[in-house]
């Protein structure tokens, strides 16, 4: 039975999302049940069929196919697909609730690991039913009977209620939709109610404008309907309305209760169809939103510039049009005396950050400069005024500040428990507050600390990589703030202060930044005509100092003899190599020192999803 949207039964409907740890396999499963379930056939099937996204966005169409609809066995199974990843927790957490179970989906070789516990929280909080599963059983080094015990512990079953699955042969799939079928609850919803449909995620597609995926609770969506956004208050007409399976299809009845598509309205900017939003008729409006709308609030901020000045109007209309498809990204312009003109931008993590540098270079051929990473400070003045601080320039020096307050995270951690002491270091290197310790099995171990989250953007997951021989995994999640005591720590060219060098720091590490920094400018910085005294401060108070010694750069030195034109064409060379330089004071910086002094190995799990 192929059963039509808009009149499907939601008796008949299964919602589900498939969470894991990156590379334990989700779309491996995903691609073996698009083949049992006949919606791609053998001949056209490839691996890593809805990956194939990535391609589609490099050619600038950007249909992800978020959620797909499966027929199976007299039923209609919508698999929704999820970001996965710390940064996009808010998606995630969205994503779930349109969903009634989530398939938690372990690596039969690898274990649980710290993502794989931050989806099975989120499912768990948004009441999901869970369906534990293990992966690439059919892998010489899995350890079934181990990690169905490590994951039978962690949610409270028994071990042989741990489904046990290959991606790659098929082996125990069909088992695992009957179980689908089965054991996750059909939606429930009132059909004559006014509609209500929650947005999962919103894309934006350079023919269409943007597609908008939902999930409809109450109610019904139909075509040439006139919509509401209930947290804007905008309406719009839907011009097409449909389900992906796995291409988009339109689907003329509309969509009903519990049932999960896409719907396109002509907007341009998915600011304007925001993920976690809900969708009502504008005739027939609801009364009441679906579950928490928040927006997604940026934790990271870095200036972006361009290394060319005259990118700067390039720059900016490349964000311009990655905000179309990012609703998380804000930015707004800022001028730096050391690096010219750019733009604050603000990442929900270090991940997205990466992303959007990455696009900005990739797509729109930019080469850029970014500042070191900061996350929000709330300082508190003597006098009771208060100030957010997003980037360091605008610390207030002087005496006069009260408090200061810094975001942290609940941080966890996972590895064998021969790493303990080595992650136990590291935590506490970077003021870590050590929350508790549960052994998953006798070898594995799962930490748990508040750490600053300013301490964490900084390479952190590189050293726990490699203090724990690639085994550990991180993940963290926003835990309001604390007080710490800050610093902001200027670094000075001839007493000139360096905007963009500085940073604020712990004043128990504002020495080792200070005399590390000033190190790295003496390598960087070439010698000038005079001597260049390199200076880290606090406020007024110097706490580190490197010299330039002076050299007087005479090319023409070399030139004996009166040949005029060669002394002419080293003159013009030098000229060109001044063009690559900024000036501070009347100190030349070349653009390469500024790159290489601020880059930071910054650490976070590679882009996956
Ligand atoms: N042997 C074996 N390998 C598998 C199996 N499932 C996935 N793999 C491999 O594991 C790797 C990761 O699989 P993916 O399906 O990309 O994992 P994922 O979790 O979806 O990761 P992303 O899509 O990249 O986020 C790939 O090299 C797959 O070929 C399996 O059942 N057996």
């Amino acid at each position: 039975m192929r059963t039509q949207p808009g009149q499907t039964d939601p008796a008949l409907i299964r919602n589900f999302c498939i969470i894991a740890h990156i590379d334990h396999g989700k779309s491996t499963l995903a691609d073996r049940m698009l083949q049992i379930t006949g919606v791609v056939d053998d001949r056209s099937m490839r691996a890593q069929y809805l990956d194939r996204m990535d391609i589609e966005r490099e050619r600038g169409i950007t249909i992800k196919s978020q959620a797909v609809r499966l027929p199976y066995d007299g039923h209609v199974l919508n698999m929704i697909d999820t970001p996965g990843h710390v940064d996009f927790t808010y998606e995630v957490s969205r994503s779930l609730q349109a969903c009634e179970g989530a398939i938690l989906l372990v690596d039969a070789a690898q274990g649980i690991e710290a993502q794989t516990l931050a989806n099975l929280y989120l499912a768990m909080n948004a009441d999901l039913h869970i369906i534990p599963v293990l992966n690439k059983i059919d892998l010489p080094a899995a350890q079934p009977e181990k990690f169905a015990e490590e994951l039978a512990g962690l949610i409270g079953c028994d071990p042989s209620d741990v489904l046990r699955v290959s991606g790659k042969t098929g082996e125990g799939v069909r088992e695992l939709l009957d179980h689908v079928v089965r054991e996750v609850p059909a939606p429930v919803g009132r059909a004559d109610a006014a509609a209500r449909a929650l947005i999962f995620d919103s894309v934006y597609d350079t023919y269409r404008g943007v597609v908008t995926y939902v999930r409809v609770v109450d109610g019904h969506l139909g075509k040439r309907e006139r919509i509401l956004m209930m947290s804007t208050a905008a309406t719009h007409e839907t011009l097409e309305i449909g389900v992906i399976s796995p291409e988009p299809r339109p689907a003329e009845l509309g969509l009903g209760v519990g049932e999960v598509g896409y719907l396109i309205t002509g907007v341009k900017d998915v600011r304007q169809s925001r993920v976690g939003d809900t969708v009502t008729s504008a005739v027939k409006s609801a009364g009441e939103m679906l579950a928490g709308y928040e927006h997604p609030k940026p934790m990271v901020f870095s200036g972006l510039y361009p290394i060319d000045g005259d990118e700067y109007p390039e720059l900016r209309e490349a964000l311009d049009k990655l905000q179309l498809n990012d609703a998380a990204l804000v930015y707004e312009p800022e001028t730096s005396a050391a690096l010219g003109f750019g733009f604050r931008v603000g990442f929900l993590g270090l991940l997205h950050m990466e992303i959007v540098r990455e696009r900005l270079e990739r797509e729109f051929g930019l080469s850029l400069i970014s500042t070191a990473p900061n996350v929000i400070y709330r300082v508190i003045m003597e006098d009771g005024s208060e100030l957010t601080v997003t980037n360091p320039s605008e610390f207030p020096t002087g005496g006069k500040i009260a408090q200061v307050f810094e975001p942290v995270t609940k941080s966890t951690i996972l590895a064998p428990s021969e790493f303990i002491g080595a992650i136990m270091e590291i935590c506490q290197g970077r003021r870590g507050n050590l929350l508790g310790m549960d052994y998953l099995s006798e070898d594995r171990v799962e930490i748990r600390y508040t750490l600053p989250l300013g301490e964490i953007i900084f390479d952190f997951f590189d050293q726990l990589k490699s203090r724990t021989r690639g085994y550990a995994s991180l993940d963290y999640e926003p835990a309001g703030e604390q007080e710490a005591d800050l610093v902001k720590v200027d670094i000075l060219l001839q007493g000139e202060p360096v905007d963009a060098f500085s940073a604020i720091v712990h004043r128990e590490k504002a020495y080792a930044y200070g005399t590390e920094m000033a190190k790295k400018l003496r390598e960087l910085i070439p010698r000038q005509q005079f001597e260049v005294p390199i200076q880290a401060a606090i406020g007024a108070r110097v706490i580190a100092r490197e010299n330039i010694r002076a050299i007087r750069k005479d090319v023409l030195a070399k030139c004996y003899g009166g040949d005029i034109s060669r002394k002419r064409k080293l003159l013009e060379k030098q000229k060109e190599g001044k063009k690559r330089m900024k000036m501070v004071g009347r100190v030349e910086v070349p653009q390469e020192a500024f790159v290489a002094a601020l880059s930071t190995d910054s650490g976070s799990d590679k882009p996956k999803k």
